[in-house]
This record gives structure tokens, C-alpha cells and sequence, in this order.
């Protein structure tokens, strides 16, 4: 009854526009999961505003993410990260990618679930590793082993990430075709089969 009338040569990024609406869609997942990367290029691929909460708090306080958690510690930090993405989510559409712990916190999980339509980018912990290790920029990986403790904070967290509206694994092809996997995942959004 609701269906909305779709122009027949669409493309799939105008189809997903049409989908979203006036909603937000937001990039959750573990680090290296690909939600600054491609939330970026799926809002260009949109048209629309594309913001980052790490970015943005780095923005804010003028330090880096690094600074923050080693000057004030982790809860400081959560706070901070609450407030902003308050902020960003308060009108849309846009594309908003989280940091990895954004969505594991109560009180941000809320405004998130409140802020838009949610994507996990789900991947395996041998495509993460292989993205994370180059770059120190993560102070939850400065452990004796990183490795072991991104499996844990997998183990932690996945359960969370899995309320999420929708899911795309994010693996090792090219980010194209992450874009197009997200924009498909924002139209099939509780699609009805027609047997149903
Ligand atoms: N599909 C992909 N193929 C290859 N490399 C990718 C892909 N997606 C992301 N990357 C690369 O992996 C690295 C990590 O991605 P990105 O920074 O987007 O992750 P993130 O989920 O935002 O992590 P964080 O939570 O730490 O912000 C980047 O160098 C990015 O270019
Ligand atoms: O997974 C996490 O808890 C984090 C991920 C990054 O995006 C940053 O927000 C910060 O390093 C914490
Ligand atoms: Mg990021």
C-alpha cells in the first residue's frame, strides 16, 4: 500500500536515496571494519553530507583520539562521543560514521537507534587485522596483542553490532563494491517477498 513509486531507470544509488529518505544512515562496526572509507563513499554515491564522530571529536577538542583517551581516559572520552553524536544525528540525511565503540555505549547506542537507519559492517577478524596493524592510531590496540585483543572485543561486541537494521560484510574486494552492497542492503530494507 505504502510502496513508493520508483522511476523505472533508476539507478541504485538514486533507488537507495528514494529509501532512506529523510533518515541518516549510520556506519557501525569494529576498527578497521571500512566505516570511514565507505560511509565516505557512500555518500558521495548518494549526494549527500557525509560526517565522521572521530573526526568530528577531534575536531572539537583539538586533540587526537590517541590524546583524549590517554589525557582523560576512556569514559571522558565516551562522554564526549555521546554529545557529539547527538549533534550529528539531529538532522538528515546524512551519512554518519561512528567510531567502533559508538555503538557498544548505552547511552550513544540509544541516540543512534533514535538518529537513523543502522549498518554494521561486519568482517572477519583476519581482513580487520590486516587493515588495523599498519597504523598505531588505535588506543584500545596498544596491548602486548593487538591481535588477540581485537578477537576479544569481536567476541564482545558482535552480539551488539548484530541489532543493527542491516548487515554487510565487509571483506577484501574493492571498495566499489562495498558502496554498491550497502546501497542494495538500504533498498531491500524490510522488502516484503511477494509470496508473503
Ligand atoms: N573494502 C576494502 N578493501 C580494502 N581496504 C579497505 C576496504 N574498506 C576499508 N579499507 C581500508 O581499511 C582501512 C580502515 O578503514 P576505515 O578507517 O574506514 O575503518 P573504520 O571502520 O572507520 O575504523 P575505526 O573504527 O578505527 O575508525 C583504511 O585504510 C581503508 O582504506
Ligand atoms: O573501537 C573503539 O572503541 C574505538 C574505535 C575508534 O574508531 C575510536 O573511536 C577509538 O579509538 C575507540
Ligand atoms: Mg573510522
Amino acid at each position: 500500500m505504502n510502496d513508493v513509486i520508483e522511476p523505472v531507470s533508476a539507478t541504485l544509488a538514486e533507488r537507495a536515496k528514494l529509501a532512506l529518505g529523510k533518515r541518516n544512515l549510520v556506519f557501525i562496526g569494529l576498527m578497521g571494519a571500512g566505516k570511514s572509507a565507505i560511509g565516505r563513499l557512500t555518500a558521495q554515491a548518494l549526494g549527500i553530507p557525509f560526517v565522521d564522530s572521530d573526526h568530528e571529536i577531534e575536531r572539537v577538542s583539538r586533540m587526537t583520539i590517541s590524546d583524549l583517551f590517554a589525557r582523560y581516559g576512556e569514559d571522558e572520552f565516551r562522554a564526549l562521543e555521546t554529545r557529539v553524536l547527538k549533534r550529528l544525528l539531529r538532522t538528515g540525511p546524512r551519512v554518519v560514521s561512528t567510531g567502533g565503540g559508538a555503538y557498544i555505549n548505552e547511552r550513544s547506542r540509544r541516540q543512534i537507534k533514535r538518529g537513523g537507519l543502522t549498518i554494521w559492517l561486519n568482517a572477519e577478524l583476519d581482513v580487520l587485522w590486516e587493515r588495523v596493524n599498519k597504523r598505531d592510531t588505535r588506543p584500545l590496540l596498544k596491548t602486548e596483542n593487538p591481535k588477540q585483543t581485537l578477537e576479544n572485543l569481536m567476541r564482545a561486541r558482535y552480539p551488539i553490532y548484530a541489532e543493527a537494521d542491516l548487515t554487510v560484510m565487509s571483506r577484501d574486494v574493492n571498495k566499489e563494491t562495498m558502496v554498491e552492497d550497502v546501497l542494495t542492503a538500504v533498498i531491500d530494507f524490510r522488502k516484503v517477498p511477494n509470496d508473503e
